[in-house]
């Protein structure tokens, strides 16, 4: 063994004594890192903030461990923090977009060199993939090189018919970097005490558990690690419990293509792809390891191609933990919980509450939700609405179970439909299908218009609508589909915004269009007045989230500012503007059959 794996061995077990066996059973706790000052200072050293602005502690969620707390009072969208991670893994395999270099953003939507919206129809230069691995891809022969000349030389001759999960090929490249003696020996020691849910693995995962074993014991021999098989074990579940997907990217366009991967299991609920948010890759960061999961957030955690940056969500008072949602917010709670418990092999604890109006949930959901916090574990005020409503209807779980795969199947069948015989593809078969599951899908009642995934089904189906050229149908089920979706805030809700605000500029882009002479359509100043005060909403959230000169917000700042200099009413942020857009947001929601409520002007 080199030093640095050593410095990794030992740091292991935190000093305490070697626990041994694959196994975790009977191992002692893992030290807090809260309570080894060295460590804090080592990891608050990697990151770029101000002096003293952040603070490693225990965790305000009970029995979470550690947790990053800020010094300081923040404002909504102030960088608190960027990082650069230890590793950095693309995902791979047909249909991914990342560069394993330089993971740029290659969202659908935007050009991947230039500053602009792609143009309707204009496709994406494919990505090369490396002719030794045949696995990971390139956007230009220079990223090529320099990964190469990083680290890839070291794995691309192993990677042959290896696995390609995000988390074993990053179990490899940290083998492959402890061996190289690539990382540090601070670095390495400060990895081995990361969270590891070993015991959650084991025993959460019964099932599974041999195949991690399985997992560790092909990365052993695959980069001939001389770390013992039961460290690479830990190692493996470090990496699990702490690789963060990177948001660089989410599919805009529907990816229906993941269907036959969806699984609904009765009793777990979880619904393993969500269609959209599909990262371009997986980070393992020394400091974003620490930011403990809220379902209600308050920082966000985007990347500037391969550094993390950490801003805040909402404003915070100094001695606040920083605290980032996991899994996707847009989904509901009883829908992200049991993914995160299947994923990082945690329950959820957090305890704050939710921000937006209580949702009238149905009594199974309840029953659902009670059934993942039975152990006194508790999310919050979500949560305990959820335990409020809980009955004794255990029969209604299959009924509603499905239901859901019903609504998902509605996605499949139209998406056939509409690839294989275009001209042929009904929308509104599609709806009325909808409408079908819905009516008495929820155990004889009518399923809830803002319960996943219905508001997911709607947006998919608006989607393949814009495919088909449909313009009216897209835009009017896409607005019914958002009005239904309960979070509001955070990435999530700005993929939904970047959707509405590319359908709406359809219909101020091409005024004379065919389908826009409908006299039952409102106005197309309606449609100006609402595309541009979403354009201008979506505008300020993403200078929140990446920054003024964040990529992403400067196309959509000059996408706003030549949308504006042709548009004929009063300047966005001024109160005239509100008053017409707010009367023009309703005219729009009427049409679309929604409820003005729901979707109040902000
Ligand atoms: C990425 S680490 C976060 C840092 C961790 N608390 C530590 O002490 O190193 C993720 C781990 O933190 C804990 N955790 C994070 N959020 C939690 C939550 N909402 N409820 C319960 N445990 C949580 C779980 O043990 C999880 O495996």
């Amino acid at each position: 063994m080199n030093p640095i794996e050593q410095a990794f061995a030992a740091s292991l077990n935190g000093g305490l004594p070697h626990q041994g066996g694959a196994s975790s059973q009977g191992q002692a706790a893992r030290r807090p890192i809260h309570g080894d000052r060295a460590l804090c200072e080592y990891i608050l050293s990697t990151v770029q903030a101000p002096e003293g602005s952040l603070s490693i502690q225990e965790s305000t969620i009970p029995n979470a461990g550690s947790g990053l707390f800020t010094t300081r009072d923040l404002a909504e969208g102030e960088l608190i923090f960027t990082s650069v991670p230890l590793v950095l893994c693309a995902e791979v395999g047909e249909g991914t977009e990342a560069c394993d270099f330089c993971f740029q953003q290659r969202r659908r939507v935007f050009h991947p060199a230039e500053d602009r919206f792609l143009a309707p129809g204009e496709i994406l230069p494919a990505l090369e993939v490396c002719n030794g691995c045949r696995m990971y891809q390139y956007c230009s022969r220079s990223c090529w090189q320099r990964a190469w000349d990083t680290g890839h030389l070291y794995e691309c001759g192993l990677l042959a018919g290896a696995a390609t999960e995000v988390e074993t090929r990053t179990l490899y490249r940290l083998l492959i970097l402890l061996r190289k003696k690539v990382l540090l020996p601070d670095q390495a020691g400060a990895l081995a005490r990361l969270a590891n849910e070993v015991a959650g693995f084991e025993r959460r995962a019964k099932k599974t558990w041999p195949k991690v074993q399985g997992i560790a014991r092909e990365a052993k021999e695959r980069t001939k690690s001389e770390l013992d098989l039961a460290d690479i074990l830990k190692l493996y579940c470090i990496v699990s419990a702490n690789v963060r997907g990177s948001k660089l990217t989410s599919r805009v366009r529907v990816e229906l293509t993941r269907r036959p991967r969806l699984q609904i299991r009765v009793n777990s609920l979880p619904i393993d792809q969500t269609y959209r948010n599909a990262p371009l890759g997986s980070a393992l960061d020394l400091a974003g390891s620490l930011l403990n999961h809220c379902c209600d957030p308050n920082v966000v955690v985007v990347f500037n191609s391969t550094q993390v940056q950490v801003r805040a969500l909402t404003s915070l008072k100094a001695g606040e933990e920083l605290l980032h949602c996991y899994r996707d917010l847009s989904y509901d709670f009883t829908f992200r919980n049991p993914r995160i418990a299947s994923r990082y092999q945690f329950r959820c604890r957090c305890t704050s509450s939710a921000p937006h109006p209580a949702p009238v949930l149905p009594s199974a959901v309840g029953m659902l939700t009670r059934r993942k916090h039975a152990s006194g574990a508790r999310c919050g005020a979500e949560s305990d609405r959820h335990h409020n409503e809980a009955k004794s209807d255990a029969d209604i779980l299959p009924l509603i179970l499905s239901t859901q795969a019903a609504l998902f199947d509605v996605i499949d069948d139209a998406k056939k439909q509409a690839f294989a015989s275009p001209c042929r593809f009904d929308i509104a078969q599609q709806l009325s299908k909808v409408e079908g599951i819905v009516k008495t899908g929820y155990a004889g009642l009518s399923w809830p218009s803002n319960l996943e995934p219905l508001p997911t089904v709607l947006k998919a189906l608006a989607a393949l609508c814009e495919r088909q050229g449909d313009l009216v149908n897209s835009v009017r089920i896409r607005i019914k589909a958002l009005a239904n979706t309960r979070y509001r805030r955070g990435l999530p809700w700005s993929e939904d915004l970047i959707d509405l605000v590319l359908s709406l500029s359809t219909f101020t882009m091409f005024p004379g269009h065919p389908a826009l002479r409908d006299r039952t359509l409102p106005r197309n100043k309606d449609f100006q007045d609402v595309f541009i005060g979403h354009l201008h909403a979506l505008h300020a959230m993403l200078v929140n989230f990446y920054g003024e000169q964040g990529r992403v917000t400067k196309i959509v700042r000059s996408f706003l500012q030549r949308e504006t200099s042709s548009y004929y009413g009063p300047m966005p942020a001024t109160r005239a503007f509100r008053r017409k857009f707010k009367a023009s947001q309703e005219t729009i929601l009427k049409w679309a059959g929604v409820d003005e409520r729901l979707w109040p002007v902000e």
